[in-house]
């Protein structure tokens, strides 16, 4: 808080004060619809009446998005990333409630929109008692759960950098650019979320690979199943791509695709690839190489058929990685591709999957001051693992 006496808003370095003034704006927004209600009936849609209803439009339809934006896209995920024990327990108790909440609000909005525009345009139209009171009862009980619950775990657990990152991020919703003279070198997360020592980690890097991508999944790590494939061309020249791992176990990793394309077509020509899963919210990234191989046609009728048929059709329709006209022009393939197999499409010969067959694995850990952890298994000539660590 700002220590004038005069009421300002709060700097977006206080990201969790900015939040609670929001709240309170949406009171005062409220109190004014409740105002509307003793003024309608005696003075219709007045001047008066149009500037308060404009004012509640205009509030509801800009700045309580950017509030649920704010809280959605970055608050909660930031918490979420950060709690443990029983303060991960409390959000995962209370995070559904305030999604269903902004889904429920935003419904009872669009109901009180309707007869908000009207009076706004001096239309004089009753002002439902029922349907203001249902929204200001929805927002009251929610804000409170945020005020009580929420905001006092985030000023707990935040470390400085995260509260200037997540103030950043509700400055870029609304279009402001950061006024501190922050420049892109500038920008760098401090990691201290967990350590990753020799004992640690499991004798067998497969096994470790699954603790890990439990514990991705359980932190809610956005598309956690996510990596990216590196190949080479003929010239040994790499490119790199995202997509998703379907399977892996003692035989490998294994993600589906068409033979046909870039990846494909490098992969015929050198089997050597690299596998890469960065998972930011536990400060994680895990490195694979090997050789490449196709799944048997088998397992890759098993993945194909098990997907939507529509994106069966998509496989069939489309070329990957060649060039097309236009957006009409797959369309229309997809069309023909649809007309022509029906509801079950048959996996053509040139879609599958590619098993990467590890050699060499590493575990990396974020930690304070760039001095990270770092564990890595060589796949030796007998079929064991030596286990080393790398120096950050
Ligand atoms: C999150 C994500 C997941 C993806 N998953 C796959 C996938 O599983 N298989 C696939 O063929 N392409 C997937 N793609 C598309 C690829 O990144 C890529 O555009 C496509 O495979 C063509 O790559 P290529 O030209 O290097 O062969 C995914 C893209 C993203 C962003
Ligand atoms: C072209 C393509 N093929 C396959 C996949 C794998 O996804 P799924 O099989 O789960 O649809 C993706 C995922 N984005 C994709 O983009």
């Amino acid at each position: 808080m700002s220590n004038s006496l005069i009421d300002t808003a709060p700097d977006f370095n206080q990201p969790i004060a900015v939040l609670k003034h929001c709240h309170d704006r949406i009171r005062k927004q409220l109190q004014t619809l409740q105002n509307l209600l003793g003024h309608l009936p005696q003075h219709g849609a007045d001047t008066a009446a149009q500037k308060a209803a404009e004012a509640v439009l205009k509030y509801f339809d800009t700045a309580a998005p950017m509030h649920h934006g704010d809280e959605e896209q970055d608050l909660m995920p930031m918490l979420q990333a950060t709690a443990r024990g029983a303060d991960a327990a409390l959000l995962a108790a209370v995070v559904p409630g305030i999604l269903a909440d902004h889904e429920r609000m935003d419904a009872e909005w669009t109901i009180l929109k309707s007869q908000l525009d009207k009076i706004a345009n001096g239309v004089s139209t009753p002002l439902s008692v029922d349907d203001v009171n249902r929204f200001s009862e929805a927002y009251a009980a929610h804000m409170l759960t945020e005020e009580t619950q929420i905001a006092p775990m985030a000023k707990r657990l935040f470390t400085d950098e995260q509260m200037e990152l997540l103030g950043q991020a509700m400055q870029r919703r609304r279009g402001i650019v950061p006024t501190s003279a922050q420049t892109l070198a500038d920008l760098r997360l401090d990691y201290g979320l967990a350590s990753l020592s020799e004992e640690d980690v499991l004798a067998n890097p497969i096994a470790q690979f699954s603790k890990w991508f439990d514990e991705a999944l359980n932190a809610q790590v956005a598309e956690a199943n996510a990596m990216s494939v590196a190949t080479v061309d003929a010239e040994g020249k790499p490119t790199s791509r995202i997509v998703l791992i379907k399977q892996y176990d003692e035989r490998g990793f294994t993600w589906y695709t068409n033979y046909d394309s870039q990846k494909g077509q490098q992969l015929a020509v050198n089997p050597n690839a690299a596998l890469l899963f960065f998972w930011s919210e536990v400060e994680r990234q895990v490195r694979i190489e090997g050789r490449v191989e196709k799944t048997s046609p088998e397992e890759s009728d098993k993945y194909f058929y098990s997907r939507p048929v529509k994106s069966q059709l998509a496989a069939l329709a489309s070329k990957q990685s060649a060039p097309i006209g236009s957006r009409a022009q797959m369309e229309e393939n997809y069309e023909a591709v649809a007309q022509a197999q029906g509801e079950q499409p048959k996996r053509p010969d040139y879609w599958g999957g590619y098993r990467l067959v590890p050699e060499r694995i590493e575990f990396w850990q974020g930690r304070r001051s760039r001095f990270h952890d770092r564990i890595v298994y060589v796949r030796q000539p007998d079929g064991t693992w030596l286990k080393q660590r790398l120096q950050p």
